[in-house]
């Protein structure tokens, strides 16, 4: 059973600097217990950063960045080079065989241009899964910048989290793991994380103002998942050591972040299945 299950990590880029050796080691112990690993990543903080040392505009509508040419350029720069490449090394340390690739390598990620306000901004129309079958029946891990492009050849920008979300719903993946710099879904005392919530709550909250920003398209994308067939959700402390077991574990305390679950499961126990992978991996 293990050997077809399937998981998708998605690394923020809030993250980079901060993620522990652990996660690296984590993917090996799962590449070597036949778990389709996949990791799609952004990078948002470092695109502003190299914006600003251009004098280029960092400007966001509904958390989206605006991306006109010379922003679509320095995105592809930034994504798809150094973040993509320092993360394939770091996985190779740890024993794992992995390779970097965009959105727009064998045209993975297929998109349409979102909104002609946001520029070259694009929204999922299609994930061609058989790019990251083939690639895991050679046994390398893909590490995915969140990257996409037309059928004219034209590439795009796309939100990480949507990225993610897109591969995890494409590959029917059991579990997806949204990885960032805070311990889950604070509730609106800004300190304490919520342990489970649902796609409901997630609408009540994005209107109370309770989660804003970059949790914005986190909470969408888990909740797209979640509705269409990906059995665990979770928005995780990617700081935390150990993090990808405790997302997998089936006790909830030992798990930095918030599930996201559908209506009704809030009180269910995990299931069987997410449990014998992450037994897997230890
Ligand atoms: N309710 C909330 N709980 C936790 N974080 C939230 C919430 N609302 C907004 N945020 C913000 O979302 C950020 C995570 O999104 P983002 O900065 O895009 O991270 P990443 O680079 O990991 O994708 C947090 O650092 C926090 O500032
Ligand atoms: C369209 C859009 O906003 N794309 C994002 C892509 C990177 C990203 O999502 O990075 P994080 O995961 O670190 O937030 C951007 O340009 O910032």
């Amino acid at each position: 059973m293990a050997e077809k299950q399937t998981i998708v990590v998605k690394l923020g880029g809030s993250l980079l600097n901060t993620l522990p050796a652990s996660f690296f080691q984590e993917c090996a112990s799962l590449q070597k217990a036949g778990v389709h690993v996949v990791i799609v990543h952004g990078g948002g903080l470092r695109i502003n950063d190299f914006a600003k040392q251009l004098s280029l505009e960092a400007k966001f509508v509904n958390g989206l960045r605006v991306t006109d040419e010379a922003v679509l350029e320095l995105v592809e720069m930034v994504l798809g080079g150094s973040i993509n490449k320092q993360l394939v090394s770091r996985l190779e340390q740890a024993g794992c065989s992995a390779v970097g690739i965009s959105g727009v390598d064998r045209n993975l990620i297929r998109v349409r241009q979102q909104d002609p306000r946001l520029g070259f901004v694009g929204e999922v129309e299609q994930v061609n899964v058989s790019v990251l079958h083939e690639l895991r029946s050679l046994g390398w891990i893909p590490v995915v910048a969140s990257l996409g492009v037309d059928g004219d050849g034209q590439h795009y920008n796309i939100n990480a989290d949507t990225a993610a979300g897109a591969v995890a719903k494409a590959l029917k993946a059991d579990c997806l793991v949204l990885a960032t710099d805070v311990p889950g879904i604070l509730a609106g005392d800004g300190l304490n994380p919520i342990d489970r919530i649902t796609p409901g709550d997630v609408a009540r909250l994005i209107d109370e103002g309770v989660i804003r920003d970059g949790m914005i398209p986190k909470v969408k994308a888990a909740a797209e998942c979640v509705a269409n067939g990906v059995q665990t959700v979770c928005i995780a402390d990617g700081r935390a050591a150990g993090f990808l077991a405790g997302t997998l574990s089936q006790h909830d305390d030992s798990f930095p972040g918030t599930k996201v679950v559908a209506e009704g499961c809030e009180m269910d126990g995990l299931n069987g299945d997410v449990h014998a992978l992450a037994h897997r991996a230890d």
